[in-house]
C-alpha cells in the first residue's frame, strides 16, 4: 500500500484530482469507479474547476459508482445517482449513457448482475475511487461480506443506518439496504485510490493497514491489492503503526 499523508485537505484533494486528471489525459477512455459519501465531494469540485479552465475531455470516459440505496430512485435528492449528477456528471461533458451507478429500485438481483456484466463490457474499471467507513466499510460492504462477493443487495448495518439518518427528515425513510458493488469486483479494479480524513476514520485506517486481513474488516483486503494509495490527513492516519 502507498500511503500519502496530507498536512491539509486542500492538499489531499489536489493530489487526488490530479491523479484521476492525470489518467483521464493519458487515456481517454479509462472507466473510472466513482464514490459517494462526503469524502470526495471537494475532490469533484477540483475535477469540474479543472473541467472549466481547461476542458479536460471527458467524452469517452465511463463510469462505474460503487453503491446505491434500495428504494431510492434518481429523483431522489438522497439518491447517489442524483449526488452524482450534482456533484460531477452534470458539469462535465460526460454524455449520462456512459455514467452508471447501480440502480435502487425494480429487480434487485437483476440489476446487480447487468451491472457486473456492464463492468465486464467495458473492461474493467481502471482506477477505483473509494471511502471508507467508520466501521471498515467498503461500498456498502459492511463487515461480515464475503470476499468473493460481486454485486449484491446489501443489508446495512444499525451504526451505517444511524450515520445516514442525517440525510433523510424521518427515521422511516432512511434506506436499511443497498445495491453495491462487491469486495470482489472493487478488488479487480487495476488501480485504487481510497481517501479518508478526520479522527473518526483513524481507527478503521490502522485497522486497514495494520490490522489482519479479515472479512470482519473489509477495507483490510486491500492490503492484497498491487496498487492502492491511500490518500490521508494526519488525522485519519494518526494510530498508523
Ligand atoms: N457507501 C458509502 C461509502 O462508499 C463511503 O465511503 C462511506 C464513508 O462516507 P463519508 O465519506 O461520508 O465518510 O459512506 C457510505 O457508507
Amino acid at each position: 500500500m502507498l500511503i500519502n499523508i496530507f498536512p491539509d485537505n486542500d492538499e489531499l484533494h489536489r493530489a487526488v484530482s490530479k491523479e484521476i486528471i492525470q489518467l483521464v489525459k493519458t487515456k481517454p477512455d479509462s472507466v473510472l469507479g466513482l464514490s459517494t459519501g462526503s469524502s470526495p465531494v471537494d475532490t469533484y469540485a477540483l475535477l469540474v474547476d479543472d473541467y472549466k479552465k481547461n476542458k479536460t475531455d471527458y467524452s469517452s470516459i465511463v463510469t462505474f459508482n460503487l453503491d446505491e440505496y434500495v428504494g431510492l430512485d434518481a429523483h431522489h435528492d438522497q439518491s447517489y445517482r442524483h449526488f452524482m449528477n450534482f456533484h460531477l456528471f452534470n458539469h462535465l461533458n460526460i454524455p449520462a449513457d456512459q455514467t452508471h451507478v447501480p440502480l435502487g429500485t425494480g429487480d434487485l438481483d437483476n440489476n446487480c448482475q447487468e451491472y457486473e456484466a456492464l463492468i465486464q463490457e467495458a473492461g474493467g474499471i481502471d482506477l477505483q475511487l473509494l471511502g471508507i467507513g467508520t466501521n471498515g466499510h467498503i461500498g456498502f460492504n459492511e463487515p461480515g461480506t464475503s470476499f468473493e462477493s460481486r454485486t449484491h443487495v446489501a443489508p446495512l448495518l444499525k451504526d451505517t443506518i444511524e450515520a445516514n439518518s442525517r440525510f433523510f427528515e424521518t427515521s422511516e425513510e432512511v434506506p436499511t439496504k443497498a445495491v453495491t458493488m462487491g469486495i470482489k469486483t472493487i478488488m479487480e479494479a487495476r488501480k485504487i485510490i481510497l481517501l479518508a480524513y478526520g479522527s473518526h476514520k483513524a481507527a478503521a485506517v490502522r485497522d486497514m493497514v495494520n490490522g489482519e486481513v479479515s472479512e470482519d474488516l473489509p477495507a483490510s483486503i486491500l492490503q492484497k491489492h498491487e496498487h492502492v494509495a491511500l490518500f490521508l490527513d494526519e488525522e485519519a492516519a494518526s494510530l498508523l503503526q
